[in-house]
Parts: structure tokens; sequence; C-alpha cells
């Protein structure tokens, strides 16, 4: 379902909100203000004192009070400027547009009761909004791959990022594991103290975690982040619980499991890498059942790979991920747009426009689409598309 056509900028007036409400901090006439059912935000300031930061506070117009605590803020948000528009977007996502910056520092978008937020929300028990930036291009959708422990999900990870290194990068986990000997901390994985990773979990540093084969492992947002500024396509290795978990969040992903042909070569491939405790191995194969049962029927993967034949397996692998000779690019456009200070942000179904004002305008009209919106991570750079159309 489309969204309803909208109007919808709220800028501050200065000294004063017109429902009245004791602010907590003052606005200033570059603040902005956006009502989400019972709640606004107010973008503008600084996060918590921090000038480098753009700060959100929360009021609740039930209680007619601010949230006691500055909410957490995970991703990067921008930094302060002259002015911004905000425009609500669906799913509890507000578009910010800072004025008079360039396109490549311009689109943001706040996450304040997305499905990601809930979620945090509920896992850290605080207040908690997310930041992405929107940047112009494809940032093509970032790649989970699931399986069980053996299957080869390293193997056709290693085979990609050889062929095609400057297409794809991988999103190094962290986990409380101890390092295999030939592993790299910071190249296989951050290997970390239970203790750390549990406090950095809780600080929601994480897109998520979960407890594998008696181990912690997760994926921390900065994982994702480094991939995805790179300009390249991030592929996370995890496991089931992990990808649950990232379908539920706004990373929009392309989610595939990868099935050994069977139980039986799946324990030899096991034993025959030669890295685990005989023990470790009855373990990782109990597992395997759970997972692959779930891997089948839980509806979170749209794709299922046999790895029987590996260059067979890599080929499938490779055709679903639309590589093929003809077109291993990552398009990513470059030309720069910059945002007029003095604009009007209109919404109309899936198009932001937005209007230069003021007397030296050329009437130039801005269009974000945002059916474009794709890739990235919660609280980080998005793929947009942003036209200028030039008035005749
Ligand atoms: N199609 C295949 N045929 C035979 N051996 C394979 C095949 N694919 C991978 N292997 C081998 O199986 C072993 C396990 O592969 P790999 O380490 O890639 O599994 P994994 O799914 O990443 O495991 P984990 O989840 O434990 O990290 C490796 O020794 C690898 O060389
Ligand atoms: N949920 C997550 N699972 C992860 C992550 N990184 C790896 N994994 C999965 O753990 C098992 C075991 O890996 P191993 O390296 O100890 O053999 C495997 O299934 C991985 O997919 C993560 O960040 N989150």
């Amino acid at each position: 379902m489309g969204e309803a056509p909208a109007f919808f900028v709220d800028h501050l007036e200065n000294g004063g909100h017109t429902n009245g409400f004791g602010l907590k901090s003052e606005p200033r006439d570059k603040d902005t203000s956006v009502q989400i059912g019972d709640r606004s935000y107010l973008i503008g300031g600084n996060h918590e004192g921090n000038p480098l930061f753009l700060g959100v506070q929360i009021h609740d117009k039930t209680t007619n009070k601010w949230c006691v605590s500055i909410p957490t803020v995970l991703g990067t948000g921008p930094k302060p400027c002259k002015g911004y528009s905000a425009i609500v977007l669906k799913q509890g996502r507000i578009l910010v547009i800072k004025k008079g910056s360039a396109s490549d520092d311009s689109i943001w978008f706040l996450e304040v009761d997305s499905p990601f937020v809930r979620e945090q929300r509920k896992l850290l028990g605080k207040e908690v909004v997310a930041w992405s930036k929107g940047v112009r291009g494809n940032a093509e959708k970032p790649i989970v791959i699931s399986g069980p422990s053996g299957v080869g999900k390293g193997t056709l990870i290693t085979m990609l990022m050889k062929e095609f290194p400057s297409m794809f990068g991988f999103s190094v986990s962290h986990t409380t594991r101890s390092p295999r000997c030939m592993e790299k901390n910071g190249v296989h994985y951050h290997f970390t103290d239970k203790t750390v990773m549990e406090k950095e979990i809780n600080d929601g540093k994480f897109l998520e975690f979960a407890s594998v084969h008696g181990n912690l492992y997760g994926t921390s947002i900065e994982s994702v982040e480094v991939v995805t500024d790179s300009g390249k396509r991030c592929i996370l290795d995890i496991d089931v619980q992990g990808a649950r978990s990232v379908k539920a969040s706004s990373l929009d992903a392309v989610f595939i499991f990868v099935c050994p042909p069977s139980m039986k070569e799946l324990e030899d491939r096991l034993r025959a890498r030669g890295t685990e405790t005989e023990e470790q191995i009855q373990k990782r194969l109990r597992n395997a059942e759970a997972e692959i049962k779930a891997g089948k029927s839980s509806g979170i993967f749209e794709h299922i790979l046999y790895n029987d034949n590996l260059e067979e397996c890599y080929k499938n692998l490779k055709n679903l991920l639309g590589i093929n000779d003809d077109a291993p690019v990552n398009g990513v456009e470059v030309e720069g747009i910059n945002l007029p200070k003095e604009h009007t942000v209109t919404k109309i179904e899936d198009k932001i426009m937005i209007q230069e004002t003021g007397e030296a305008t050329k009437n130039d009209l801005i269009v974000l689409d945002l059916a474009s919106i794709n890739g990235g991570a919660p609280g980080r750079t998005r793929g947009i598309v942003l036209d200028s159309v030039k008035s005749s």
C-alpha cells in the first residue's frame, strides 16, 4: 500500500511550539520538529553537548513531558548545520534534509519507530534512534549467507571475494571463541572477551548476535558500515538465529541458505577441516540438523543452494547474485547536487520534491525517489536516486 499524498514540513517558530509544551531545550528557528503518533521529535542543536553531532530529543504528548534521557543514537548522525527540513516516511522513519549542503551530506534518515529501532529499544531497555545517510547511487543489498558449520559458506565467500575483490567486502564478525591457528584478529573475526562483547551489545553496537555452538557471535553495525562505506557489497556469514534478527531489522538484504548434500558429507568436511575437537564436531553436527530444518522452512531465506560440487555451487551463487560475464558492475553515481538552503519539501506518494525558494531561485526541482532507497545498514548509508529537474 502506498503512502497517502502528504505535505509535511514542520519548522518550529522561534521561541515556541504551537502546542505549548514545556521545551527541554529552547528550539531555534533552525531546529525542526516532527510528530509521529503521540511523540514529537525535536531535531536540532547538538547531541549531549557534542558539537559534532546533531541532537534528537523526544517529547511525549500523553504525559506532556520530555523523555528524561537522551536517546541512544545508533549509527553516525549528521553534523549540525544551518537548518533542516523533515518529513515523515513509512514505518517510523523521518527523512531529514540538511539545508544548503552538498548531496553527499544532505539526505539523512532518522529511524525512530522502525522495526529495527523497536527491537533495539526492547533489547536495550532504553530509548533508541538510528541515523542512516542517503548516498546517491546503488548501494546494492548486502548478502546474508547461512548454513550449518562445515557446509562451505566460508569457502564460497572466499571464492567470491577473490574473483571480485572490488565488488564484495566481508563483514568481520565478533566472537568469543578462540582463534584457529590460521585466523587473524580483525580479518576473520574480531576475537573478543564475553564481558566486553556483552557490554557492547548493551550499548546497542550490534546489528545481531547469537549464541552459536556455545560461543557468542555477532555482527556489529560498524562492521557492515565499513564495507558499505567502501562502496562494496557486504557479505555476512552468520547462523540462522542471526539471519532471523537481520531479517527483522531494516537492513534490506538477500538471504541465502547453503545445504550439504548429506549429513555424512557434512561430517566428513568438518573432520577433514581439522579445526574442531571431536566434542565440538558432535555439537556442530547436532546443531546442523536443526539449522537445516530452520533454513528450509523458516521463510527467512529466498535462496537455497546445495553445495555438493563446489564449482557448480559457486556458479549458482554467482547466478543468483546476478553476476554473469556481461555485467559484474557496482554502479555508483557521483555527480553532485547541492540542496538549496531555502526550500520547501513536498511528498507525493513515493516522491519527495525539493523546490528552491527565495529571490535567487533558479526554480530547479530536485526529486528524491523513495522507492529507490536501497542497501545499507540501519544507522548507515542507503543508496538513493536524486534527480535535478530543470524548469523550462
Ligand atoms: N563442495 C565441497 N566439496 C568438498 N569439500 C568442500 C566443499 N565446500 C567446502 N568444502 C570443504 O569443507 C570444509 C568446510 O568448509 P568451510 O570452512 O567453508 O565451511 P563453513 O560453512 O564456512 O563452516 P563454519 O560455519 O564452521 O565456518 C573446508 O575444508 C572446505 O575446503
Ligand atoms: N549470528 C551470528 N553467527 C555467526 C557470526 N559469525 C559467524 N557466525 C556463525 O557461527 C558459526 C560458527 O562459525 P565458526 O567460524 O566458529 O566455524 C557459523 O555457522 C557462522 O555462520 C555472527 O556474527 N553472527
